[in-house]
């Protein structure tokens, strides 16, 4: 790195560097001042070596990075991008002084989220003031990359003229990379606004298109908790259910209880585990194909316990070959002959009088097939004899700001007569929209699969 003239504010000026541990390791800090402008460089590993680094320019935003306004996304932004940065290893994220408000300034910027109280949206509200939709200059950001030896990076942006704006200045911009940061119920109008009015791209899950200089690629590996599934064989489950803990109304009908994100979220589960599983309830109600389909990835073996038999022959899973169904059902149920060749039978050893299933048989048989985490998605009484028999090593229990009354019971175990003895373990919190998911970690292995580890309780 070339320590460049000093006085001319036309010419850019390393000024030090030195060394920032942060949440996300260790990142070497660069200031470099600009017309009178200073700037930070954090980077990771040796980005002037790789091909296309990855590469954050972050505006400046002190509401959002700073003193955690849910306005906007540029807190959540700064975080993943760091994230991201150090799950790779190599990267460098510029924060860009002087791009306050998109480069009006924060004064202005208040003043803008004030007329914005008053039913003006983020564009109108710049205009109302007199001022430009977007002020941003990148001219800095690209002197910096120029002088970090970085002429050619993969963009971590949802807006296309970042892009634009850095190959104009001479940038490579090899790839464009939407990080996936989900909408809260106070910024999801203005990042309506900006998919809307200033050509940002919409979440990562929902569409994927190309888009400005750069060919656009939703980064797929949402949550680290992913990967951690798909590396380490768990048995977890997720559930949506009402504020007041129903999956569905008193009909059976459950059509919408939780929103678009958490649909993506429990297809990145099925693309994570091997197998997925559902009781016969869920299957006579929903008639679910359990495939992924909302985000790329494989579909998971799917596994129906089903005693009775009394799944419709003509239900998805049965008909439809996209993925291969284990059908358990009990050593006396009558199971239709003329089955597709995606379909195994096998019958679960006797349950007792009762005709219980017992959890731990099952699981013992989709063991026999299948070596990687297994997904209890439903019903609630599948989910919850999976929880009391201490079978999950995590649930994920996603809660819609919906009321019910009465319906089809989410999660219900026997439990205990105090609360000082009621289940309480690790968790993450995960903002889906209008919706709250709660990721409880149940088992040791899991906890010894998470880094960082959850907050404890
Ligand atoms: N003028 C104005 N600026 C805003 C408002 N909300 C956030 N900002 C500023 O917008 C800047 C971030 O720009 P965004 O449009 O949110 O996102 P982006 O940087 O273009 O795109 P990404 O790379 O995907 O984050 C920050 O400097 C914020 O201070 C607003 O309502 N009005
Ligand atoms: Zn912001």
């Amino acid at each position: 790195m070339k320590q460049t003239d000093q006085d001319h504010t036309h010419t850019l000026v390393l000024e030090s560097r030195t060394s920032l541990p942060t949440d996300h390791g260790v990142f070497t800090t660069c200031a470099y001042t600009y017309q009178g402008v200073t700037h930070v460089a954090m980077l990771m590993g040796e980005p002037q070596r790789a091909e296309a680094p990855i590469v954050r320019l972050h505006s400046e935003c002190l509401t959002g990075d700073a003193l955690g306004s849910h306005r906007c996304d540029c807190g959540d932004q700064l975080d993943a991008a760091l994230a991201a940065i150090a799950a790779a290893g190599t990267g460098i994220l510029l924060y860009l002084r002087g791009h306050e408000g998109r480069g009006i300034g924060l004064a202005a910027k208040l003043r803008a989220y004030a007329l914005q109280d008053q039913g003006m949206d983020t564009v109108d509200a710049n205009r109302a003031l007199g001022l430009p939709d977007d002020a941003r200059d990148y001219t800095a950001a690209a002197e910096m990359l120029r002088d970090l030896d970085c002429t050619t990076v993969r963009l971590l942006s949802s807006n296309p003229a970042k892009a634009e704006a850095l190959t104009q200045l001479g940038i490579t911009v090899a790839d464009r990379v939407v990080l996936p940061v989900l909408d809260r119920p106070e910024n999801s109008h203005y990042l309506q606004t900006k998919r809307a009015r200033m050509r940002h791209d919409p979440l990562a899950g929902e569409a994927g298109r190309e888009g400005g200089a750069a060919a656009l690629t939703v980064q797929e590996d949402t949550f680290p908790v992913y990967s951690t599934l798909a590396e380490h064989p768990e048995v977890v489950a997720q559930m949506a259910q009402s504020a007041d803990g129903f999956i569905a109304a008193r009909g059976g009908d459950a059509e919408f209880v939780s929103g678009e994100a958490d649909r993506t979220h429990l297809h990145h589960l099925r693309a994570a585990v091997d197998a997925v599983l559902v009781g016969a309830g869920t299957v006579c109600a929903d008639d679910p194909q359990l495939t992924v389909r909302a985000v790329h990835g494989q579909n998971p073996l799917r596994v129906v316990v089903d005693p009775h038999a009394r799944i419709p022959v003509d239900s998805r899973v049965l008909q439809s070959p996209d993925a291969p169904t284990l059908w358990l059902v009990s050593a006396e149920a009558e199971v239709p002959s003329g089955l597709g060749g995606h379909v195994e039978t096998v019958r679960l050893p006797d349950g007792g009088s009762a005709g219980l299933v017992d959890p731990a048989a099952v699981l013992a048989v989709v063991r026999e097939r299948v070596s990687g985490s297994v997904l209890v998605e439903g019903g609630g009484k599948t989910v919850s004899s999976f929880l009391s028999a201490g079978l999950l090593d995590r649930l994920f229990l996603t809660v819609a700001p919906v009321l019910i009354g009465d319906g089809v019971p989410g999660i219900r175990f026997e439990g205990s007569p105090m609360m000082a003895e009621a289940l309480r373990t690790p968790f993450r919190r995960y903002t889906f929209g209008e919706d709250i998911c709660t990721e409880f970690v149940l088992s040791d292995a899991a906890k010894d699969h998470d880094s960082p580890p959850p907050s404890a309780q």
